[in-house]
């Protein structure tokens, strides 16, 4: 899948601060790390391939406080995910967060609120983009949920092959976007529909639900949970059963189970933009942000 939609100028942007960090540019060996050991990534994406697992990488999100999926975060992620599916070495990728108690508090709010049409359009592609991307990676993605994970994190989570949970009360996954007031679009929905059945989704999505662990567990939003301190040792264990099968095998088959769904948005990217736009720009859901950007920042007191 090419990386197309409307990054370029952002791309060039971000490219330029990695090239002052040491170590850090994509498909450099970091500094400190051995000779021939790669590891790439991103001031907000720190990719390492995995010291226990041969062709593995593990991919950290680290955009502090809540890793909240703003454009440039997005871009980043992009960039580092295209390295990796063209990087023959790695077969698998384990998703996880460097931000303690959060995989990612959903799209960048800020993105959406009080912002121009053609930035939420040039945001909404990149959206999309990520989604495609991972959704349809010829790699095995594996979740390695530590956090929260409402609504775009959910979607990110939900685009994986597998989903690790760790077992905390104060982590919870779901689209609870109509909580905010918003609604959730409907490739987010279709993938809703596909893991947890359209009945439960049908109620998940109508009531916000974001699922403690043992019922995210129960109604099958997440494929297992365990203790916090297992999170990343079971990812591992889950990718070495699926590296176990052969890649063009479980690839094609992947293709098979997923392009449907993938393919409803790939027909219909520049309307779903359109729509999105349209959507977002409405004064009543303007105000909806508005409220409950204003409700997170009175909980802080
Ligand atoms: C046709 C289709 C139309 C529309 C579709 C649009 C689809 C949208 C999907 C989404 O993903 S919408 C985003 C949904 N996300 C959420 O509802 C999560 C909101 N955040 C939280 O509930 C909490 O922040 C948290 C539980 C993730 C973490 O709590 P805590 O650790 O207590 O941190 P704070 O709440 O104090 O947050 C710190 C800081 O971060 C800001 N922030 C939090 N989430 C977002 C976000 N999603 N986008 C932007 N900013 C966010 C928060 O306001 C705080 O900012 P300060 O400046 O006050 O420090």
């Amino acid at each position: 899948m090419a990386l197309t939609v409307g990054l370029r100028p952002l791309t060039r942007a971000l490219l330029r601060p990695w090239a002052r960090v040491p170590g850090a540019a994509l498909g450099r060996p970091a500094a400190g790390s051995g000779d021939g050991v790669r590891c790439f990534g991103s001031p907000r994406v720190l990719v390492e391939p995995d010291p226990a697992a041969v062709g593995v990488a593990v991919m950290k999100m680290r955009n502090p406080p809540v890793n909240s999926l703003s454009l440039e975060f997005l871009t980043e992620l992009l960039i580092s995910l295209e390295k990796l599916e063209n990087d023959k070495t790695f077969r698998g990728i384990i998703i996880t967060s460097d931000c303690p108690g959060i995989f990612s508090a959903g799209l960048d709010l800020l993105e959406m609120y009080g912002r121009d049409p053609a930035h939420c359009a040039e945001y909404w592609k990149a959206v999309q983009e990520l989604w495609l991307r991972v959704y349809l990676s010829n790699l095995v993605v594996i979740g390695a949920i530590n956090g929260i994970s409402p609504a775009g994190g959910c979607l990110l989570s939900l685009s994986c092959d597998y989903r690790v949970l760790a077992n905390n009360p104060k982590y919870a996954i779901g689209l609870n976007e109509t909580l905010l007031g918003i609604i959730a679009p409907f490739w987010f929905k279709d993938v809703l529909v596909n893991t947890i059945g359209h009945r439960a989704a049908e109620r998940a999505l109508q009531l916000g639900f974001l699922f403690p662990p043992s019922d995210a567990l129960q109604v099958g939003i997440v494929d297992q949970v365990v203790p916090e301190d297992q999170v990343q040792s079971t990812a591992r264990s889950v990718m070495a059963q699926w590296l176990a099968i052969p890649d063009h095998a479980r690839q094609l088959t992947k293709n098979l189970v997923r392009k449907p769904t993938a393919d409803r948005l790939l027909q219909q990217r520049d309307a779903d933009i359109q729509n999105f736009v349209r959507f977002i720009s409405r004064d009543s859901i303007q105000k909806s942000l508005h409220v409950y950007l204003e409700k997170l920042k009175q909980k802080k007191g």
